[in-house]
């Protein structure tokens, strides 16, 4: 569990930066959690942006948005070098839906981080085969606190890690909600799905 030790922007002596993982399945609460420690961050009266991949336009052009419509401002980005140029000043950056953006967010979530910034980045971990989703590996080995969330498996009520596809398709990357993706725990998703 991540333990918020200096939320104030006095309470430290110097601007140290760290990064912050969020992962899981879908429906397990990355977002939530995402919208709860920004704004947590923002009344600490911190400077805080929030970024998250242009082609993620499920819910709102702007807002990153959760299933359960907690939402919070963003700004859509094409590029993860984008963020370096828009983070400005800030001292807290979130950015959601991070395994839809390049490899580059690894150097720039350091970058940022040893800017003094606390970077927060939630997405999932596993796509629909139950593989690890680049680039969020490479992103769990440089983050100083790491948080997995699990959702509620929709055949049997466990703890759920996977995201199972229910049509055909067989692109890495397809947006989707309850109509073509549900959370299932191990046990259920390999009984509906063969590597
Ligand atoms: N199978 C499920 N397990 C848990 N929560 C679910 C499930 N299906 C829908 N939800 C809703 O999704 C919310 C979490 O949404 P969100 O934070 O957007 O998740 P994520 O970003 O991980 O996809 C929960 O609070 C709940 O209202
Ligand atoms: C497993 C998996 C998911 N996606 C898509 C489906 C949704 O649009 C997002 C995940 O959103 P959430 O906020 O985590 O619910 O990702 C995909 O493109 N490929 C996959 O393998
Ligand atoms: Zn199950």
């Amino acid at each position: 569990m991540f333990i918020e030790t200096s939320l104030g922007k006095g309470a430290g002596k110097e601007k140290k930066g760290h990064i912050e993982v969020i992962c899981g399945s879908m429906f397990s609460g990355k977002t939530e959690e995402l919208i709860r420690r920004l704004n947590r961050a923002l009344i600490a009266r911190q400077q805080v942006e929030i970024f998250k991949p242009a082609l993620d336009t499920r819910y709102h052009a702007y807002d990153v948005v959760s299933h359960n419509e907690t939402a919070i401002r963003s700004t859509p980005i094409q590029f993860a070098q984008d963020i370096l140029l828009l983070a400005g000043n800030c001292d807290v950056v979130g950015i959601d839906e991070v395994q839809f953006l390049d490899a580059g967010i690894v150097e720039v979530a350091i970058r940022l981080a040893n800017q003094g910034k606390r970077v927060i980045l939630a997405g999932l971990d596993m796509d629909f085969e139950g593989r690890p989703f680049e680039p969020m590996p490479q992103l769990l080995a440089v983050a100083e606190y790491v948080t997995k969330v699990h959702a509620i498996c929709m055949k049997c009520g466990d703890l759920a890690s996977y995201s199972y596809r229910l049509n055909e398709a067989k692109e890495k990357v397809v947006l989707g909600e309850k109509d073509s993706y549900e959370a299932r725990c191990r046990k259920c998703f390999y009984e509906g799905f063969t590597p």
